[in-house]
């Protein structure tokens, strides 16, 4: 299956620049009858600009996908291509360039260097490239994510929330070309991660930045431009400008038409009550499902700083 990135907002005619794109892409791990076939033909691009989410069942295929797309797994079929260069194919040594001078990435194991400060922490790639950091938005960066009296601070001396704003900031530090984030938000509580999606959110707004991210929270998709969903390897659909409530909803349906008797089971009645509350066991194929929804989207709830971080009334 093949998905365009055609963007319904301008009403389907103009066709975005690609930040990464996958065609024909398979990943199986293993061989004969343990063989796993994580990634089954997939062809997407990836628009540059834009914050994209990728949602699905637990073991549908997305870390993969987002590991394949950032050059961090190697392939077993198909083409990656980040921006215009191929990077299937690549050796290792080029391979670490690239990421280290094109991507970016936050990751739930935020993988910081316990022996450097915050700051330190968030200009490494830099350093490493040998590039200086651009000390405006560096500061710019630091202010949002709401760290400057913590910069001399080792990890072991932060919060689990402030080590994740550490490893954003230094995924947003580099300005990388683009950034892929696995759960980015899983640890955070809701305030906290509000606060970050909100910065992710605005750093595609004002400053052109492509996010893609892997998450299971619906509220969190609710913050992206657009939405894959995989099942089995496959992309099943997308949406675009998604709300946490249609996000909900599509996923239900998809459980109900991959797992028939998860949703059925549950006890479900999905003409009735609000949809956060229909049918957590009908989504437990879908990971953790996120029983703050209703605390997080509601109209009050956008008293979480949504405003400060510039996201107020258009998300989620
Ligand atoms: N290193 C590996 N060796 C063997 N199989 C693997 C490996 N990594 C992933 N898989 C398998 O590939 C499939 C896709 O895994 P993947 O981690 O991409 O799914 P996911 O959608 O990210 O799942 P989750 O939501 O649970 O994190 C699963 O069946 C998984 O068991």
């Amino acid at each position: 299956m093949t998905t365009a990135v055609a963007d319904p907002r301008s009403g389907g005619s103009g066709a975005q620049a690609v930040a990464a794109s996958a065609r024909q892409l398979v990943k199986a791990y293993g061989s004969g009858e343990t063989r796993v076939v994580a990634l089954d033909h997939v062809d997407v691009d990836i628009a540059r600009g834009a914050f994209t989410a990728i949602m699905g069942p637990s073991g549908s295929g997305k870390s993969t996908l987002m590991h394949c797309l950032a050059g961090l797994d190697s392939v077993t079929e198909g083409r990656i291509r980040i921006g215009e260069q191929e990077i299937t194919g690549l050796k290792d040594k080029k391979l670490t360039k690239l990421r280290r001078d094109r991507i970016g990435f936050i990751f739930q194991a935020y993988n910081l260097l316990p022996t450097l400060n915050a700051l330190e922490n968030i200009t490494l790639p830099m350093d490493i490239a040998g590039r200086k950091p651009d000390k405006q938005w560096l500061e710019t960066v630091i202010a949002t994510v709401g760290l400057e009296d913590r910069l001399k601070h080792r990890p072991t001396q932060l919060s689990g929330g402030q080590q994740q704003r550490v490893a954003v900031a230094r995924a947003l530090a580099a300005r990388p070309e683009i950034i892929f984030g696995d759960e980015p938000t899983g640890n955070l509580d809701s305030r906290a991660g509000a606060e970050m999606l909100g910065f992710l959110r605005r750093s595609v707004d004002e400053l052109g930045q492509t996010i893609v991210m892997v998450t299971h929270d619906p509220v969190a998709a609710a913050y992206a431009d657009r939405v894959l969903y995989l099942a089995d390897g496959r992309i099943v659909d997308e949406m675009y400008r998604p709300t946490a409530e249609a996000v909900l909803d599509k996923m239900l349906r998809l459980a109900e038409s991959t797992d028939p008797g998860a949703v059925a089971q549950s006890g479900a009645a999905p003409a009735a009550g609000p949809a956060g509350r229909r049918t957590p066991d009908g989504l437990e194929a879908f990971g953790t499902f996120d029983d703050g929804l209703e605390d997080r989207r509601d109209g009050s709830g956008r008293g979480v700083d949504f405003d400060a971080f510039g996201t107020n009334g258009s998300r989620p």
